[in-house]
């Protein structure tokens, strides 16, 4: 059986329209306007039992909309959702018992009580015997060294500790399925690393299905053998990070320092005939740009038969670089897509298969372009109210 199936998925807001200016706030209180927005579109995806896959996307992409919708918080406005065989929205109480959640910008535990109170209610929330609860606790606590930080009351955890605690808490009841919105937000990358190992383990002894949402791709690359990227609620990408580094990355860089300056058209020559390109850092050092379709043994030879090198280092192009081109290829300023075509006089923002064109042709350039991430603007006003869990 599969642990996710998704088919169609789609979840439309209506959000209240405000008007300008102390008229415009008078209007308002009379009549409202509304307007969609649709988080996510029509996206399909199945993730088998004991997966741990990511799910990426800029700020606004609908990646918390659909582990809202996938942990029976919202309502899809239509499409089909299976986890465990349960229609999350429909199933609620026996479907909880089978989840976990945890999100980095949310707590599921009580500010001012001790944490293991906030286990205790949990317990009966979720009716866990209590020798089952006992000894799922104790192996947690040892597991994540918890222990000096049971009696402590939530709000004076620092983030990191209040985070391994948010993972006891959801992990409890023996779900076979945990959904992880952003859990490493804010932590050091010791915090990091310890969570990271912790999942791992989890999915190894326990075949605990992850689906994991974060902007931190060092998260993806330590956990995820798939990702799922999402961009504007439609899914653009599906599958191995691998594929996703082979298919994007169009070559790598080889840095070089000389023994002595070694000027730009000296480079040039030694690999005239190949398809490189030179860069120079200072008098001597100078980056090598190789693409896929180059031998770099080749181009390496040429250089280090016609210079005297003090040291050589190979760059690939990392999953970051190659992430950041995909987001930002769909941004206005740096979106190659011809000025005559319609949507772009439009000023409408690039279709998905626009981005990947524009992606695989950006990754040839070896300098990532650096772009800062769009921030959606807030809804102005929530027309569905989330449900708590409990
Ligand atoms: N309850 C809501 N009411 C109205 N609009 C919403 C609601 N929740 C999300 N949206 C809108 O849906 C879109 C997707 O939001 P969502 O929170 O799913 O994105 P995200 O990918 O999780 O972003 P982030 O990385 O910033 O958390 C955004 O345009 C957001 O403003």
């Amino acid at each position: 059986m599969l642990a996710i199936d998704v088919q169609q998925l789609t979840k439309t807001f209506q959000v209240q329209k405000n008007r300008e200016g102390l008229s415009g706030a008078i209007k308002d209180l009379f009549s409202r306007e509304y307007r969609q927005v649709e988080a996510v579109k029509q996206i399909s995806f199945q993730i088998p039992q004991g997966e741990i896959c990511g799910y990426i996307g800029e700020n606004g992409a609908g990646k918390s909309t659909t582990i809202k919708m996938l942990s029976g918080i919202l309502m899809p406005t239509s499409g089909k959702i299976e986890v465990n065989g349960y229609v999350p929205f429909r199933d609620r109480e026996k479907f909880v018992q089978e989840i976990g959640v945890v999100f980095g910008q949310r707590s599921q535990l009580w500010w001012d009580i001790g944490v293991i109170e906030s286990f205790q209610l949990l317990k009966k929330v979720y009716r866990v015997p209590e020798n089952e609860f006992r000894q799922r606790l104790d192996e947690l606590v040892e597991r994540l060294q918890l222990g000096d930080l049971l009696n402590r009351p939530v709000r004076k955890l620092s983030l990191g500790q209040r985070m391994r605690c948010e993972l006891v808490a959801s992990l409890l009841h023996n779900p076979s399925i945990l959904f992880l919105d952003e859990p490493t937000i804010g932590l050091d990358i010791v915090v990091k690393t310890e969570i990271r190992e912790f999942l791992k383990d989890l999915n190894r002894d326990h075949g605990t299905t992850i689906l994991l949402t974060t902007h931190d791709l060092q998260d993806i690359e330590a956990l995820c053998s798939r990702v799922i990227m999402l961009d504007d609620g439609q899914i653009i990408y599906d599958g191995g990070l691998d594929d996703l580094k082979n298919r994007w990355s169009k070559g790598r860089e080889v840095q070089f320092q000389f023994a002595r300056h070694t000027p730009l058209h000296q480079l040039d020559q030694l690999t005239a005939g190949l398809s490189v390109s030179w860069t120079l850092e200072n008098e001597v050092t100078a980056r090598m740009w190789v693409p896929n379709d180059v031998n770099v043994s080749d181009a390496l030879a040429r250089v280090v038969g016609g210079t005297e090198i003090r040291d050589i280092k190979i760059f690939e192009t990392n999953t970051e670089d190659i992430v950041r081109e995909i987001y930002s290829s769909g941004s206005s300023e740096d979106k190659p897509v011809p000025a005559a075509e319609p949507e772009a006089e439009q000023g409408r923002a690039a279709q998905p298969e626009q981005k990947l064109a524009a992606a695989e042709q950006g990754a040839q350039r070896h300098n990532a372009v650096q772009s800062e991430k769009q921030t959606d603007p807030k809804p102005e006003q929530e027309q569905e109210k989330e449900r708590s869990l409990r």
